[in-house]
């Protein structure tokens, strides 16, 4: 196969898929692990942590995705991702507000023209495991009522079961309900079991034509951690290499601190590079690391903790 055929899948036959998946070379485990542990140790000057900071918040989703939700609920979440911190302007907004498909009306509604987007969770989120019919029309739903992006999920039974051509051509299907909204493909890693695994499910992703490629639902563990987020970027790095095109990296669930975040950041900067470093092209899923990064900006221009208390629930 040659290499442009093998990005293109418009032309790539089932069989020619396969093996182009299986022909991406494999992870050194060890070696993934091991840079990812030694990235997490960086330690970042003072005047630098304020600057992570400000961009990790800019590159927050932040989502609510409980069965409880309520539309009050979801007002409240916009109203702190557009000012997350009322006494204190010079806060940036979050990135983005991540809510079930059937809140997003509100969601579009409390955020006006502040800036920032409404991302909905789509084909039968968390699962996958819905005709396709209904994932689409979860997703048309979902952009007719003003998602700017979709997170939607693949289906790891297809993915784990070999028959990438499923997993393929429903992204392909989404894709094509989204319009102009960008779609954020979700692999929950945690059950992909192998880090080439990983590798393979990033890279059917790009060629169906992900926006982004996001490690989880946050709905199991393990869900993003350094390691999967290293051969994720690593993926999307070498895929614009190849392809010219750029694809971004979200890492969501149980990302929960400050020292976590920045982790990542540096894992960003060191593997994909700095041209990923923007809320553009890296995001950060989370349901309660605002409030630990608001404390932390915090205390490091005021010199006094703020505790918990301070700050409004995320
Ligand atoms: O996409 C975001 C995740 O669902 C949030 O997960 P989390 O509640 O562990 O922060």
């Amino acid at each position: 196969m040659s290499d442009a055929v093998s990005v293109s899948t418009e032309t790539l036959t089932g069989a020619e898929l396969r093996r182009f998946l299986h022909g991406l070379p494999g992870v050194d485990q060890v070696g993934a692990e091991e840079r990812a542990a030694r990235l997490a140790t960086r330690s970042i000057k003072k005047s630098a942590k304020a600057e992570a900071i400000d961009l990790a918040i800019s590159m927050v989703d932040l989502t609510t995705l409980e069965g409880a939700d309520t539309p009050g609920k979801v007002r409240a979440l916009c109203a702190k991702g557009m000012h997350p911190d009322p006494g204190d302007v010079s806060v940036p907004k979050v990135a983005a507000i991540c809510v079930y498909s059937d809140l997003v009306a509100e969601a579009v509604r409390t955020l006006g023209d502040s800036g920032v987007a409404v991302a909905s969770v789509a084909t039968a989120f968390p699962s996958g495991r819905s005709p396709l019919e209904a994932k689409l029309a979860d997703t048309r739903q979902a952009v007719q009522d003003g998602a700017a992006e979709i997170d939607m999920v693949i289906d790891r039974g297809a993915f784990l079961a070999g028959d990438y051509d499923k997993v393929h051509d429903e992204i392909v299907a989404t894709k094509a309900e989204c319009g102009e909204a960008h779609l954020k493909v979700i692999l929950e890693t945690g059950e992909l079991v192998t880090y080439d695994n990983v590798r393979r499910a990033s890279w059917l992703a790009m060629m169906a034509g992900a926006d982004f490629i996001k490690t989880s639902t946050g709905k199991m563990s393990p869900a993003a951690t350094p390691p999967v987020t290293l051969v994720m970027l690593e993926a999307v790095r070498d895929f614009r290499a190849r392809t010219g095109r750029q694809v971004g990296v979200k890492a969501a669930g149980g990302i929960r601190t400050t020292k976590d975040a920045i982790k990542y950041l540096v894992l960003v900067n060191e593997t994909a590079g700095p041209d990923w470093l923007t809320p553009e092209w890296f995001r950060i899923g989370a349901s309660s690391l605002l409030n630990d990064l608001l404390m932390q900006r915090r205390k490091l221009t005021t010199g006094v903790y703020a505790g918990p208390d301070y700050f409004t629930l995320d």
